[in-house]
């Protein structure tokens, strides 16, 4: 078991709701800078996602996203990789169709958070949270720059999550504009990237986002 430290897993999985902040590819290291400020603003848990760095630049990044989760007491999450996971002592991986299978990583990492994109489908939902997932991921319900083959699945679906009892996020082009739309539903929170890094008042969309989530009980 690798990592600097460890914290107490059935403590970090009562804190999967809420806003779910993704990290953009990394292109320097304002990624770094402006993490921290989101965090300090109120994010509730953060996923390391980074599809052009090397695995040697991801130890580097990952370590200081990993110190930023602890000094705040956010859940870290990384993205695909179950080594990188390990290393960095992360809480735990996301994981989708085309990554690493998730009874491989159940049975090596058994106390880690495990999330699982499950799409548009209730019934993939529904067998990850059989097979012990801690959350589940439905989308992309809006158009997303930041994930080129991500699909546009129907809105519609979220009216049959109610048979999951794991947290519910939705990710995927959420905006000020579209807010609304998913959180009429009971989800447990949205998970987004640009429309905080992209944004050139981090802390103001992260407080408008958050006032959202405490208008409709989701934090
Ligand atoms: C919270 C969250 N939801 C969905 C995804 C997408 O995962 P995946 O389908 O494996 O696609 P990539 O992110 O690997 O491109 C996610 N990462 N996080
Ligand atoms: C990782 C991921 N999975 C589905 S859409 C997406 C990207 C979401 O990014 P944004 O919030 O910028 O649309
Ligand atoms: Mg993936």
């Amino acid at each position: 078991m690798g990592g600097y430290h460890q914290r107490n897993k059935r403590w970090i999985k009562m804190k999967l709701k809420g806003l779910y902040l993704v990290t953009p590819d990394y292109s320097g290291d304002w990624i770094i800078n402006a993490t921290e400020r989101a965090i300090k603003s109120g994010v509730d848990i953060l996923q390391y996602r980074d599809k052009t760095s090397t695995f040697r630049d991801k130890l580097a990044i990952g370590k200081k996203l990993a110190s930023i989760c602890h000094d705040y007491s956010v859940p870290f999450i990384v993205d695909d990789d179950p080594v990188l996971m390990d290393i960095l002592g992360a809480d735990g991986i996301h994981i989708g169709k085309d990554d690493v299978p998730f009874d491989y990583v159940k049975s090596k990492y058994p106390d880690h958070i495990i999330g699982v994109s499950t799409y548009g489908s209730i019934k993939d939902a529904l067998l990850y949270q059989k097979l012990g997932a801690d959350y589940v991921a439905f989308g992309s319900f809006f158009p997303t720059k930041t994930k080129d083959d991500a699909t546009i699945c129907d809105i519609n679906v979220l009216k049959g999550i109610g048979p999951i009892n794991i947290p519910v996020f939705v990710i995927g082009g959420i905006s000020r504009e579209n807010i609304d739309l998913v959180l009429k539903y009971g989800i447990s929170g949205i998970a987004v990237v640009s429309a905080i890094y992209s944004h050139n008042d981090i802390e103001d969309q992260v407080s408008y986002f958050k006032s959202k989530l405490i208008e409709y009980g989701k934090n």
